[in-house]
C-alpha cells in the first residue's frame, strides 16, 4: 500500500529564498511559488530524480505552519509525503490502527492536484505524515 516517496517538506519563513542554494549549489530545477490559500501556505518544489523538496512558507493569518515556525525560527523539516493507490483505504487503515487523521478526515486537492490526507506526528515517531493519492 505504501508508494513513492512523494516530497519531504521543509517549513521557511521564505520558500524562494531558501530554494535558491538548491538552484545555485546543486543546479536543481526550482519551480514557481505557488499560493495554496486553502492550505495556508506558499510552495516552492525542488526536484530530484526520485522525489521532491516542498519548501512551504506560511500565508494568511491562520496558516497550520505558523507556530512550527515560532518554535523553529530558521525553519525545519515539517513532514514527509508518502504516496498511496487508494487515499482512503490508507485513511481507513491508517486510523483502524490508532493514527489521527487531521480536519475532517475527508482528503483535499493539495500541491499536485491530488487528494491529500494528514496524521498527527506524535502517531508516527513525531514526524508529521501526509498521503497522496498516486
Ligand atoms: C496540502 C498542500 C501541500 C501539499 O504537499 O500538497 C502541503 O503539504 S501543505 C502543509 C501545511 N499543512 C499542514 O501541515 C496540515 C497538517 N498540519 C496540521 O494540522 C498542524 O501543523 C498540526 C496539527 C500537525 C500541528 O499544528 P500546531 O503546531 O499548530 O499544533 P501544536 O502546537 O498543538 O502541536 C501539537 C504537537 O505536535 C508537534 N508538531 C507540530 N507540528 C509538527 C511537525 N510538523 N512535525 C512534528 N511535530 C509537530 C508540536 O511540537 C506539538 O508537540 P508537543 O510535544 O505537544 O509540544
Ligand atoms: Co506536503
Amino acid at each position: 500500500m505504501l508508494g513513492r516517496l512523494n516530497h519531504v517538506a521543509i517549513a521557511v519563513k521564505d520558500a524562494v529564498q531558501a530554494a535558491k542554494v538548491y538552484g545555485a549549489g546543486f543546479d536543481a530545477a526550482i519551480s514557481e511559488a505557488v499560493p495554496l490559500p486553502e492550505h495556508g501556505v506558499i510552495t516552492v518544489f525542488v526536484t530530484l530524480p526520485n522525489t521532491k523538496i516542498e519548501f512551504i512558507q506560511p500565508l494568511g493569518e491562520a496558516s497550520p505552519i505558523a507556530k512550527f515556525l515560532e518554535r523553529n525560527a530558521d525553519g525545519g523539516i515539517h513532514h514527509v509525503c508518502y504516496e498511496v493507490p487508494d487515499i482512503i483505504e490508507a485513511r481507513d487503515r491508517l486510523t483502524k490502527e490508532g493514527a489521527r487523521v487531521l480536519g475532517d478526515g475527508n482528503p483535499k486537492i493539495g500541491a499536485h492536484g491530488k487528494p491529500v490526507l494528514f496524521f498527527h506526528p506524535k502517531d508516527f515517531s513525531g514526524a508529521l505524515v501526509e498521503i497522496e493519492q498516486a
